[in-house]
């Protein structure tokens, strides 16, 4: 499994804006829109290139075209639905496979509700988006049942993820890539990420 965390000085940047105290929803969606934009770059960086002959105001050339079926982007809700809009912008032909589950704030264990998966996942890559990467249970339940379904090639992609969740990834999961904007500190005794965001599916829906 490779780990990146994105370097970029407007993705630094952005997460920092986005740690406000009082940052406003309006802010808080649009910082995410926008970070997501970013990432969904660097998370499809490696995807492979074919070339297809092609003609242009000039003749024939040989152009590089991507060599594979549009992945499937795959929304944990409810807080990766502020990431899918920015992904989009990017890859507007991508499929939508959507997950859903919400951790239990006692046992910290995710709860599934909702699951709707594109059913020629088996020939797409999956593209994972979910603000946050706590104690990974969240996401390591998603990739089990895209793997049950036939994934066969996984990428998630974070805003903020701390070193538990990543070594819960690393551990059970070695061939997903995780693409994260700012790997943070540790996890309180609650579960949140410090110094973290907060509740990012609150700050994204408004209910704080
Ligand atoms: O790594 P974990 O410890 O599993 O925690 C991370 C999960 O928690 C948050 O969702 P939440 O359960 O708050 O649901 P929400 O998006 O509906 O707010 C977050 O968006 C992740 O999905
Ligand atoms: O810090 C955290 C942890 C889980 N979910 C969040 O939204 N934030
Ligand atoms: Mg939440």
């Amino acid at each position: 499994m490779s780990v990146f965390e994105s370097t970029h000085p407007l993705v630094k940047h952005k997460v920092s804006l986005l740690r406000h105290h009082d940052i406003s929803v309006k802010s808080f969606r649009e910082l995410t829109q926008e970070l997501s934009v970013l990432l969904t770059v660097e998370a499809t960086q490696h995807f492979s290139l074919v070339t297809k002959p092609l003609t242009c105001w000039s003749g024939e050339i040989s152009a590089p075209t991507l060599a594979d079926k549009q992945p499937t982007l795959v929304p944990i809700l409810r807080a990766g639905l502020g990431m899918l809009e920015g992904a989009l912008t990017i890859l507007p032909c991508a499929k939508v496979s959507v997950v859903g589950l919400q951790r239990n704030e006692e046992s910290l264990e995710p709860e599934s509700y909702y699951q709707n998966i594109v059913n020629d996942i088996a020939e797409r890559t999956a593209i994972i988006i979910d603000p946050m990467l706590a104690t990974g249970g969240t996401a390591l339940a998603t990739i089990d049942l895209l793997k049950a379904s036939g994934c066969q090639h996984i990428i998630a992609v974070f805003l903020v993820a701390a070193p538990e969740g990543i070594d819960a990834l690393q551990s059970a999961h070695s061939d997903v890539d995780l693409i994260i904007a700012t790997v943070d500190e540790k996890l309180n005794e609650q579960g949140y990420i410090l110094p973290g965001l907060g509740d990012a599916g609150d700050k994204i829906f408004g209910t704080l």
